[in-house]
Formats: structure tokens, sequence, C-alpha cells
């Protein structure tokens, strides 16, 4: 029996394991195939057996004593928790059979007195067992199962004993763990022969309350083995986890707020409803999802930051806001992430809980624009009472009855009021009395109508003085639309009213002068011809320019020019009526407007008023200075019937006089346009003469009447005018004087004059003295005899044969730096003579103080010697003085032998004159010269 038991165990093992399909039936259940079977396997061989590895090693742990293994090769299957149970039952039965085995031999010895002792063994292996095991007779069919043993840990599991188990159907003991299956797969498996694990069943009957898994084989018996795993605890702890789960997510999913879980790789493990009730995002949509996969990339990025900082052990507090999205609107969220951490305090996730702050924030932004609005109000507030207080504007507050409750600072600068002699009254008080009643009235209506009124008063200061001030005045009125208030804020106008009227002033005045301008002066000359015109009167109007004035302003500099316009202007004005228009229209020019004239006369002592009243010299500090006005006039209506056509004709007036000798006045005829036409033409074309060269010179030899020889030539000049014709000198050397173009003609005239006066030396002609004339406007040059000498240097010319002819219209201008100009050249060796003497303004004190050495009596004189008496007188009175002043005298403009004769007589020994020669151009006058006969030669 022992043998045969232990056969039986050998076999009955050998029947699982080594002979197939027994083995291969058995090793099935947790390997793919079998393909070898190996026994008496040693204990170190073991680690060369691949997968069963771990098994045998547990096994080996477990049976230390054995030393000899049974070895199933084959891939090893994925096994459930059955096969598993199955396996180690398995691999402890295999230890117990390789004991057996080992021992076979002195097991068959020993059969008899040893088997009792291996099924001792055997029985307590068997109830060592940690599965419970239970082996079924089968009744009949399989109708039932009888207990045939039932080990320790079956006891254990079934709460029951073994004794009152055995012999008796499993029906019958667990009716109800038979009913939920169990006698089903007994009967499949013995009815097979195929074992089968029995998926595990949670057992509440019979008295129990367990959780089992079976394994269910046929011995070769026949006899049924369950042998099965008390996993109980297991599954209540399962159980009690999955209830613990489904508390926490209905706990989670209540909450109001979006709460999740991420593992430490940022994977959702869990997302609650909030999700899906805010967004529409159920959670299964986002656990098992990255961060990343969920949220935006500019969130995630934010998010894995905090994230991070929580997987360090932080817990993370953050506000955040979502954009707009899908329909949502933006929300403003405030939230946590917390560290989840296992039994062991690792950090295996994080928690993130957030709430929906959107409303708070929102709430807390109304509240703070609430207060910012009211700081805003209280700043304004405590602005109004600086502004009140600080503004340069007058401001008064008074009831509905414009009972004065307050006034400002600026009002008691303005006024002169304090508040306390205000406050109370009505503004009454300080009426200029400017305006009339309906003023007022209308003031008032404006206010009541429009609640507003703004405009121009003038008021009265405590003092007396009345101003204008700009006044607007607001009504204030409650919510029921009652008024309650006046509020007039005022400023005085003063300056802006003086500044208005300087405007105007300036506007119609020229500011040099403070004399009216040309914009006002015709205003006034249009108004002055309509009430002519009604009145059938008569008004002049004169036209007044200063001579040479151009001269004297580049010559002493724009300060002397300007004070010397002012002086002019007061001088013009006080030759007229206080009621008569004296304007200064640009430049050196002046107009006159007089009106309601009876006669011609009038103008007239009008015009020698003003010449007068410039005879007197101006004096500006050092400078000493002579001018002299040319007048024009032209009457309303026989000269023009518009301001336009008098001004015009005036205008040509005013060049006549020039024309005329300058320093007088002329009445404008109809002639006198076509003349004044004429200068506008000779002014324009002088500038391209001189370029084109256009100018030439006459010569006319002054003679030695007692001799005959010739004595010197004046140079006289002459324009060929491509259009005119010849021009005397007298057509444009005024012209050329007014346009400075004087200077460049001048120093034309004076280097070609030497220059060929040179050349005629040097070919043997011997002329004396050179003349040439020079206009007082040269003379007026700062640098006019370094310029003069220069000239000379530079053709070589002796200074002994030259003489400079200056007019009297020398001493119009600035006389000293004139005279100063005259010694210079003197000093040089030029001869200096007064040309045209005794018409203009020579005096014998400036004669004494001018380095002189000749006089030119004029021609008019000598033209009707001998006999008009007086210009005798005059002639005979030149020539004594010009002894006296130990002075040389030429005689001018010589056209008879008489008058030779006569000025021979009174010891004047040179002349010039048609009587001797004309003036020639050069060639004529070499050919005169060439075959001029002195008288000395004659006797
Ligand atoms: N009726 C009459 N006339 C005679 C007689 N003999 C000479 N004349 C004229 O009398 C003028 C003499 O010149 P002026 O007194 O210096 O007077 C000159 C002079 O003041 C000025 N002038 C002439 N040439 C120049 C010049 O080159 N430069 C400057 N600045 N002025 C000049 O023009 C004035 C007039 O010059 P012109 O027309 O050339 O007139 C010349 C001459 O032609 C005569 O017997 N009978």
């Amino acid at each position: 029996m022992s043998e045969k038991n232990c056969a039986h165990d050998l076999l009955l093992l050998l029947t699982h394991l080594s002979s197939l399909p027994d083995a291969d039936q058995m090793a099935r259940l947790f390997i793919e195939g079998v393909n070898s079977l190996d026994l008496g396997v040693t204990l170190e061989a073991l680690p060369a057996l691949g997968p069963f590895s771990d098994k045998c090693i547990e096994v080996r742990t477990a049976h230390k004593r054995y030393s000899q293994f049974a070895v199933i090769s084959g891939d090893l299957k994925d096994l459930d928790k059955t096969q598993h149970a199955a396996l180690n039952n398995g691999l402890q039965l295999l230890a117990l059979l390789l004991e057996a085995t080992a021992n076979r031999d002195l097991l068959e010895k020993k059969s008899a007195e040893n088997l009792e002792e291996s099924e001792g063994r055997y029985e307590a292996l068997f109830n060592n067992m940690s599965d419970g095991v239970a082996v079924y007779d089968v009744v009949g069919n399989g109708e039932d199962f009888i207990f045939k043993s039932f080990n320790w840990a079956a006891e254990q599991i079934g709460k029951i004993n073994r004794k009152d188990v055995i012999g008796r159907s499993v029906k019958e003991i667990f009716p109800g763990i038979a009913s939920m299956g169990l006698v089903e797969v007994l009967q499949r498996v013995s009815r097979t022969g195929e074992p089968e694990s029995f998926p595990y069943s949670h057992y509440q009957d019979d008295g129990l309350d367990l959780w089992v898994e079976n394994y269910v084989y046929q011995l070769p018996t026949g006899e049924v083995v369950a042998v099965f795993d008390d996993i109980t605890p297991r599954k209540k702890t399962e159980q009690a986890l999955s209830d613990n789960r489904a508390l926490l997510r209905s706990v989670i999913d209540a909450a109001p707020m979006w709460i999740a879980a991420c593992d430490t790789e940022y994977r959702y493990l869990v997302a609650n409803q909030f999700y899906e009730k805010t967004f529409g995002i159920p959670p299964s949509e986002i656990e098992g999802k990255l961060i990343q996969e969920v949220l935006s990339a500019d969130l995630s990025k934010r998010h894995l930051a905090l994230v991070d900082q929580a997987l360090q052990g932080e817990n993370v507090g953050f506000e955040d806001s979502l954009p707009a999205m899908g329909g949502h609107p933006a929300r403003h969220i405030s939230g946590s992430y917390t560290p989840i951490r296992d039994v062991n305090g690792k950090i295996v996730g994080v928690v993130a809980a957030v709430n929906d702050v959107t409303e708070q924030v929102e709430t807390r932004s109304d509240l703070d624009k609430a207060h910012s609005e009211l700081k805003q109000q209280l700043k304004k507030l405590s602005l109004a009472g600086t502004v009140f207080d600080s503004t340069a504007e007058g401001i008064l507050i008074a009831d509905e009855n414009a009972n004065i409750l307050d006034v400002n600072r600026a009002f008691t600068d303005i006024l002169g009021y304090s508040r306390e002699e205000v406050v109370g009254k009505t503004p009454t008080l300080w009426k200029s009395g400017r305006h009339d009643k309906a003023f007022y009235q209308s003031m008032w209506s404006s206010l009541g109508q429009a609640g507003i009124w703004s405009g121009e008063i003038w008021n009265r200061r405590k003092d007396g003085t009345i101003f204008p001030e700009w006044l607007t005045i607001n009504t204030v009125k409650d919510k029921a639309g009652k008024l309650i208030n006046y509020v007039a804020v005022f400023a005085d106008i003063t300056h802006i009213k003086q500044s208005e009227k300087q405007l105007d002033f300036l506007a119609h005045h020229d500011p040099l002068t403070e004399l009216p301008n040309r914009l006002l002066f015709n205003a006034r000359l249009q108004h002055a011809i309509n009430h002519a015109a009604r009145n059938n009167e008569q008004l002049a109007l004169l036209f007044i320019d200063l001579d040479r004035f151009k001269n004297i302003n580049d010559s002493h500099g724009h300060s002397v020019g300007d004070a010397l316009l002012r002086a002019a202007g007061s001088r013009l004005l006080h030759s007229v009526r206080s009621d008569d228009t004296v304007a200064r229209i640009g430049g050196d020019e002046f107009t006159i407007l007089v009106e309601d004239i009876d006669e011609t006369n009038t103008v007239i002592r009008i015009a020698e008023k003003i010449l007068r009243s410039f005879e007197a010299e101006f004096e500006f500090s050092e400078h000493q200075l002579y001018i002299t006005p040319s007048i024009g006039i032209s009457i309303y209506p026989q000269d023009g019937t518009t301001p336009e056509e008098l001004m015009r004709n005036a205008d040509a007036a005013m060049y006549s006089a020039k024309d005329a000798g300058r320093c007088g006045y002329a009445f404008y005829r109809e002639e006198l346009t076509s003349v004044a036409f004429e200068r506008v033409l000779l002014e324009s074309s002088m500038r391209h003469g001189l370029d084109r060269q256009e100018f030439v010179l006459n010569y006319q030899p002054q003679i030695d009447m007692r001799t005959g020889k010739i004595h010197g030539v004046e140079v006289l000049v002459r324009w060929e005018h491509p259009d005119m014709g010849l021009l005397g000198p007298m057509k444009f050397i005024p012209a050329a004087e007014e346009l400075g173009l004087i200077i460049p003609l001048g120093e034309w005239i004076l280097r070609t004059a030497l220059s060929r006066a040179k050349a005629w030396c040097e070919q043997g002609h011997h002329c004396g003295v050179i003349s040439v004339n020079a206009s007082a406007v040269e003379l007026q040059q700062r640098n006019y005899a370094d310029r003069v000498i220069a000239v000379l240097d530079e053709i070589g010319f002796d200074p002994k044969f030259f003489e400079l002819e200056v007019t009297e219209g020398l001493f119009l201008g600035e006389f000293e730096l004139a005279a100063k100009s005259l010694r210079r050249l003197q000093d040089y060796g030029v001869a200096i003579a007064i040309d045209d003497f005794g018409t203009g303004y020579s005096s014998l004190s400036y004669l004494k103080r001018l380095p002189i050495d000749r006089l030119k009596i004029d021609r008019s004189f000598v033209q009707d010697i001998p006999g008009d008496e007086n210009d005798v007188a005059i002639t005979r009175a030149v020539i004594s003085m010009a002894a006296s002043l130990q002075l040389k005298v030429t005689a001018e403009g010589v056209e008879t032998e008489v008058q030779r004769d006569f000025l021979l007589g009174e010891g004047c020994d040179i002349a010039q004159g048609y009587l001797f020669a004309r003036p020639m151009p050069e060639q004529e006058f070499l050919f005169w010269l060439e075959n001029h006969t002195p008288l000395a030669d004659n006797s």
C-alpha cells in the first residue's frame, strides 16, 4: 500500500507531471507547452531554469529540506490567481513527490513501516498547506459530492470542523455555496476530467461571508479535488477601496469647483463633474490625458510650472484667468495645487482644486471702481476748493434771490471789496452805470431760459474805477429743477481790451512814427472823398518824399535813418492842422490829407510851411543832418476822384518837384504822369545801362581867358540810351542818386576819365587839370576819399592834375563826413572846386570849414551879365569873396565875348562855355585840343 501509495503518489504526480498527456494537461494550466519534464534536478541547477526559477525558488525556500526538484520547462502563461494557486500547490506537491521519488528505494524497502510515517507526513503537509483543499468522492453520476478530505486551511476558511464535514455531502454542508455553482463545476470536472479554475466567488450563505478562489481538478482515482484560497481580506480591501473611490468620486463630483488630480507625468488621474458642468467636457475625456493635451498652450505653460512646484512638495496657491473660448466667457480662477503622497510619503501626484472667482473678481473690481470714483469725487471736491481759492477768475456764488453767499480771493482782488463787505448783498453794488435797463433785462431772461449768460460787462471797483470784465453766470438747480444758486465767474479783461486797442492801432499805424499807415490813410482818404463829393468840396493830397534819404540810411545806419523819419514825421505833423491826416505810407514817403480847401493858396501855404520846417538841421547825438522834402500835390476832384488816382498823381507831382531841383513842391499836371512813367522806365534800364556800357564821357575845356591856353577839362557824363537817345546828366543823375547807382556810375566815370587823360598825356596831349563831378551822395560814403585815392594810385595819375567838383547839395547830408573826405583828398594833392556856386545852401560859414580851392560861378549868374545888375553884383561878390578867401574862380557858361571881358575885368581868369568849346566826345575833344590856338600865340 505504501509502495502503491508511494507509487500512487508518485504516479499521481507522474500522471500530472511526467506522463503525457496527464502531465501535459496539468502543466498546460500554467505553461504554454510542456517541452520537457525533468525530475531530480538539483538545487544548484535551478538558476538555469529560466522563467520558472522564481517559482522554484519559492518552493525551494518554502521547502528547504528538499534538495532535488522536478522541472517543467516551457513558456510561462499569463496566469490568473487561480492558476497561480494551482501552480503553487502543484509545486508543493511536486516537492513532496521529489522527496518520495528520491527515497523510492528506501520507501520500497521500508514501505511497510514507513508507509504510516509517510502518510502521516503527507497528512501533515496536506494539513499545513496554506490553501484549503477538499477532496470529494463523487456520488453517482455527480448528483452530489461527499467530502473525503478537508485540510486545516479548509476548516479555517469554511469555519467548520473536518469531522463535521467528512463523509457528508457538499449540498448538505454548504447548500448555499453548492447552489451558487460549485456543484456544477465539480460535476463538469468529474465528467470531463478537465481541470477548471473557478472564478472567485462571494459566499454569503451557510453562515459564511467570504471570497474564495477555487481550482478544481480530478484525481486519477476519480475523486475531485477543490483547492481554494480565502481572498476575503483582499476582496474586502478592494471593496472598501472601490467604495472609497465611489465616495470620493461622489464627493468631488458634488464639489462646485474644478477638482482634478494628475500623476508625476502630468497625466490626469481624475477630474470631477464640474468640468462637464462648466465646459461640457465629461471627466472621461480628461482622465488619462496629459495636462498639456487638455489646457491651452499658454495655460499649460503656466500651470505645469505650478504643478512642478507642487511635485516638489509645496502647496501652491494661484490666481489666473481663463480667456473666453468655445462660447464660454472669460473667467477668473483661484486655486491650489497640493501634492498627493503614498503611504510612504512619496509624492505620486498632485491634486488641483480650483474655484471660479469671476464674480468675486468682478465684484471686487466694481468695488475698486466705486472706491476709486469716490476717491476721485473727493479729490475733485478738494480740487474745486483749491480752484475756488486760487483761480485768477473772480467767482461769486449767490442764492436764488441773487444774495451773495460767497466770493473767492480773486473776486476781492479784482473788485476791491472784502468777502464780508459783499456777503448778503446783491451784485448791484458794483454796477458801473454803463449799461442800460435793456442790457440787464436780456441777461436775466437768458439766465431764466438757458440757465447761462456770458458776455462783456463793465463794472465799478470799490475805488470807483470802471473796468471791463468777461462774465459767465450759470444757474444751479436742485434735483427737482428748482433754482437754488447763481454762480458767476468773471475775468478782468482790461489788458485784453488794451491789447485789442493796441492791435487795432498796430494794424492802422506805422510803428516807427506812430502815424497812420497806408491802410488807415486810404480809408480816411476814401471817407474824405465821399464827404467832399457830398458837400461839393475840394481836398488836397500831399505826397512827400525825403530827398536822398536812402543815402543817409546807408551811410549812417538804420537807427539814424529811423530817428530821422520820426523827426520828419513830427515836423510834418506840426506843419498841418490837427484834423488833417499825416501818414507814413512806406520808406521815406509821407502823405498828408487836407480836407475842405477853399483855394489853391491854402495848399501852397501848407507846402511852404512844410519846406520851412525842414530848414533847421536835425540833430541826433553826434550827427547833424539836413534833409529836404519834395512835395507832390494832387487836388480832388480835378486831379482824380479815387484814392488811387489822387495818390498816383501826387506821386508823379512829387517826382516833378524832385526833378525841379528837389526841396520844393509841385502841383500835378497831366503831363507829369508821362514824365513819371518815363522815369520809372529810366530807373529800370539804368541798371543795365552800366553793364552794357551805354554811358559815355564828354569833355569840355576850361580856358585861361588871359592867355587862351587850356587850363583844364571838365568831364561830363552822357547816356546813350538805346530807346530814348542821348540823355543829359540832369535826366538820370538824380535817379542814379536815389537808386544808389551813382556809386558804381561815379567810380566808372572817375576811372575812365583819369585813364583817358593819362593816355592823352602819354600821347603828348596836354590838357591841364581834369575836373570830375562828384555827387553829394558819393561824398556821403565813408570811404569815398580812400576809393578815389585808390583809383588815382591804380592808374598812376598825379593828383595835382586832378580836381573834384562838388555841388552845394553836399551841405544837405552829413556835412562833417563830407568835409573829412574832402580834407583827406586835398591833403593827397587833389584840388576841390565848389560847382554851381551861389545857387544853393552855400554860406560863408561852410566855405570856411571846407577845404576848398576853387569856386565855380554858376552859369545862371554869368548868363545875364553884364545886363542884369543883380547877377553882376553877385558875380562881383563871388569873385571878390574868393579873392579874400584866397580861392581860385572859374566862370561857367561863358557864351559871349562880353561876358568874357566882364569876367576878365573883374579878375576871373578861368572860364568854360560855348564861347570856347562845347562838351565833346573824346575824339572830337582831342581834335579840338590839337587844333586849339592859345591867344598868346595869336598875339
Ligand atoms: N547853356 C550853356 N550850357 C553850358 C555852357 N557851357 C557848359 N554848359 C553846360 O553846363 C554844365 C556844366 O556842368 P556842371 O555845372 O558841372 O553841371 C553838371 C553837373 O552838375 C552834372 N554832371 C555832368 N556830368 C556829371 C558827372 O559825370 N558826374 C556828376 N556827378 N554830375 C555830372 O550835370 C550838370 C549838367 O551837365 P551838362 O548837362 O553836361 O551841362 C554842363 C554843360 O554842358 C554854355 O556856354 N552854355
